[in-house]
């Protein structure tokens, strides 16, 4: 367990308590207050309720007045009091993580292959430059490996001590600034500017400086302040009412009744369980680029996730050479070694280990003209000689186009059959064991298959059986061949699968499914997913994934686990939940206020009303101030509701549904009847009225 998950799981330390009180002073700052719309009209009216009090004129200047006016402050203070605890916890993260903000000394290399170095400030570095960072150091800035392979301890971002591989090449070639670099030596190129860097927006995102309202925060919004401009008509035109009745009504009952009624409780703690949610997402280890992606994650339909590296380790290792079509295995495994010489890719490096160590062999390099480099477009990767022959290799259907293609070339024609017999049952044996068959190629003639084998990673198969009790379809989208896929997803116990799938043809698929009108979320490490990363709703990037990835995901996970995902959804759901339990709760509770206070005001006019008097409440005045202090009261008491989040429970939407309604909406209209009654006794024995 990472140190940062267990140090605050208390929800109340005594440190952040204190701290809460003093912001929740500072924040009544009317710029402050005027983004919270509900609680800024709150202020206003306490403002001028108070002005009233202190003038003292009649009945305004009454103790029970007075003492009216004191709990409109401790509304607004309680709404405070709950957003301020919900970003101490974020703050005191940010303070801990700016710490491993200091300043280093970068070894700059004016050219990759240069010997000497520059030390230079690592403020100074920019978007492009090449630092070396040796046994000890500490990365000076985000960016990209080009050379070299190091064990990283990356404790300073994720809160994990036990260090990470990071190489060039491949997926697994981005570094954080702030990491420390504990064996072997790496070249970085840099990818950020000073204030630019992961470590600086993670703290922003961390703290909630950077904190916007979502899209269903800001409809929220606009629905309560509508909800306030109705009351307020209301309340306002109650004098002319009560005039025409004969009764007078003094200002701060008027006060007290808008105060109610207008839905304080939700507007309170709205920005609370926002924050909460973030909070408990970082607490996951993940970081989230907006909340929006939060809550578009707690209402995912499909998931989509790459194979390698994601459902499986990702280090496909070369087993074996499996020569076809009467070539020896001694040719082919030369061949494969020569086309591997120059790949970065841990496919291809685990080529050049197999070759050399089983075959004993070496190669002169200097016969190399041109490198082929590998890409997701042609899945091939090879060489040119400069005696003109050419090598290749790859995945079975590109292969089989090339050499198809090659020939007809050649002959001038159409292609012949180019695959020898053997080839199709041994590229089935290793698909069929799950593993990916490279076909190797020396000027068109297919010489056999490299057999690369990868893991599935463990327990992978409940996580997506928890995903699919949340009504989640897994989708596994590689740039393997069918039957590898179909092997691996049968182990995997995914919902469907896309094979032999180029970047586009990911991003199609999710353009294909959000025509659906559904939400997809997508897991991805690779530079090859960043535009499905970018195009999906919840793009989750694992951490030590390539910077492209990092910059196209609007989340990332510190632990690259791509079932994180479960966690994600449930927090987004969570969050969502809350939410609506607790603005059902507000809306609900003020119609029991209403039966409070009305009777209370207009009984001395309309003694029918006595009727409506259902709590029996002591007198109108008791009525009013217990009003009055249960809704200042019920804010504090659900603060820690607010920032635990609803319970969730794999459920059917419909269920939660009926469930919240029954508990919150139910509950939200009884409440106060008994709170409302207490307080009036209370207040009434202590002899406050
Ligand atoms: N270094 C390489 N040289 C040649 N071909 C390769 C190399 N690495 C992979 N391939 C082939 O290209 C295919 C696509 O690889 P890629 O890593 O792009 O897959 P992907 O789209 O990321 O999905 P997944 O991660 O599930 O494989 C592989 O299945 C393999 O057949
Ligand atoms: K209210
Ligand atoms: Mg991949």
């Amino acid at each position: 367990m990472s140190k940062h998950r267990t140090e605050d799981t208390r929800l109340l330390d005594k440190q952040l308590l204190q701290q809460a009180l003093v912001m929740s002073v500072k924040k009544l700052d009317p710029r402050v207050m005027f983004r919270n719309p509900i609680m800024f009209v709150v202020e206003v009216t306490a403002v001028f309720a108070t002005v009233l009090f202190l003038a003292g004129l009649g009945r305004e200047g009454s103790a029970v007045a007075g003492q009216i006016c004191l709990w409109l402050w401790f509304t607004v203070l309680f709404a405070n009091f709950a957003e301020s605890l919900a970003e101490g916890r974020g703050k005191a993260r940010a303070d801990s993580l700016r710490q491993t903000k200091s300043s280093t000394q970068a070894k700059k290399l004016s050219r990759l292959g240069a010997r000497g170095y520059e030390l230079v400030p690592s403020e100074t570095l920019r978007k492009g430059d090449l630092v070396l960072v040796e046994a000890g150091d500490t990365i000076p800035a985000d960016g990209e490996v080009v050379d070299g392979i190091a064990s990283v301890n990356e404790a300073a971002i994720t809160g994990e001590s036990a260090p990470v591989i990071r190489e060039s090449g491949g997926d697994r070639s981005g570094v954080t600034g702030g990491t420390v670099v504990v064996s072997d030596a790496i070249r970085v190129r840099v990818t950020a500017n000073p204030g630019d860097s992961f470590l600086d927006r993670m703290i922003g995102l961390v703290e909630g400086a950077s904190r916007q309202k979502t899209p269903n925060e800001i409809a929220l919004t606009i629905l309560l302040v509508g909800l306030t401009i109705i009351f307020l008509v209301v309340v306002a035109a109650l004098p002319l009412y009560a005039a025409y009745s004969g009764a007078v009504l003094p200002t701060v009952f008027l006060v007290a009744l808008l105060i109610t009624l207008i839905p304080t409780t939700i507007g309170g703690l709205l920005s609370a369980i926002g924050i909460a949610g973030m909070d408990r997402l970082v607490k996951a280890n993940v970081v989230a680029k907006s909340g929006r992606a939060v809550e578009a994650a707690g209402d995912v339909d499909t998931l989509l996730l790459d194979k390698t590296g994601t459902i499986t380790y990702g280090n496909r290792m070369a087993h074996a050479f499996v020569p076809v079509g009467g070539a020896s295995e001694q040719e082919l495994a030369e061949a494969a070694l020569l086309s591997s010489l120059s790949d970065d890719t841990p496919e291809g490096k685990s080529i050049v280990t197999l070759a050399r160590k089983r075959y004993k062999l070496s190669i002169n390099e200097g016969a190399i003209a041109e490198f082929v480099p590998f890409s997701a477009q042609t899945r091939m990767s090879g060489v040119d000689l400069e005696n003109g022959v050419e090598i290749r290799k790859g995945a079975v259907d590109s292969m089989l186009r090339y050499a198809g293609g090659r020939e007809a070339a050649v002959s001038g024609g159409e292609s012949l059959m180019v695959a020898p017999v053997e080839l199709k049952p041994v590229v089935e044996r290793i698909s069929k064991s799950g593993g990916t068959p490279l076909v190797v190629a020396r000027d068109g003639h297919l010489l056999g298959v490299v057999h690369l084998k990868d893991i599935v990673k463990p327990h992978i198969r409940e996580r997506f059986e928890q995903l699919r009790a949340m009504g989640i379809r897994t989708v596994m989208v590689t740039g393997d061949n069918p039957q590898t896929a179909a092997a691996i997803a049968a182990e995997a116990g995914v919902d469907d699968f896309l094979a032999e799938a180029t970047p586009e043809r990911k991003l199609e698929l999710i353009r294909e499914e959000q025509a659906k009108g559904r939400l997809v979320a997508m897991c991805g490490d690779g530079s090859n997913d960043a535009p499905a990363l970018a195009q999906a709703d919840v793009g989750v990037c694992m951490n030590d994934g390539t910077a492209a990835a990092k910059e196209a995901g609007n989340l990332i996970d510190l632990d690259s686990d791509p079932t994180k995902l479960i966690e994600v959804v449930m927090i987004g759901k969570q969050l969502l939940i809350s939410r609506g339990a607790l603005t059902t709760f507000s809306i609900a509770n003020d119609v029991a206020k209403y039966f409070a206070i009305i009777p209370a005001l207009f009984m001395a006019a309309y003694p029918q009303l006595a009727a409506l008097n259902v709590m029996n409440l002591t007198s109108p005045e008791s009525a009013i101030l217990a009003a009055v202090i249960f809704n200042a009261l019920i804010i504090i008491a659900l603060v820690p509701l607010a920032l635990r989040g609803v319970k969730y429970r794999a459920a059917s939407a419909g269920a939660l549904l009926r469930n919240n309604l029954l508990v919150y909406g139910l509950g939200g209209l009884i409440l106060p009847f008994v709170g409302i009654k207490l307080i009036d006794l209370v207040i009434t024995g202590l002899g406050l009225v």
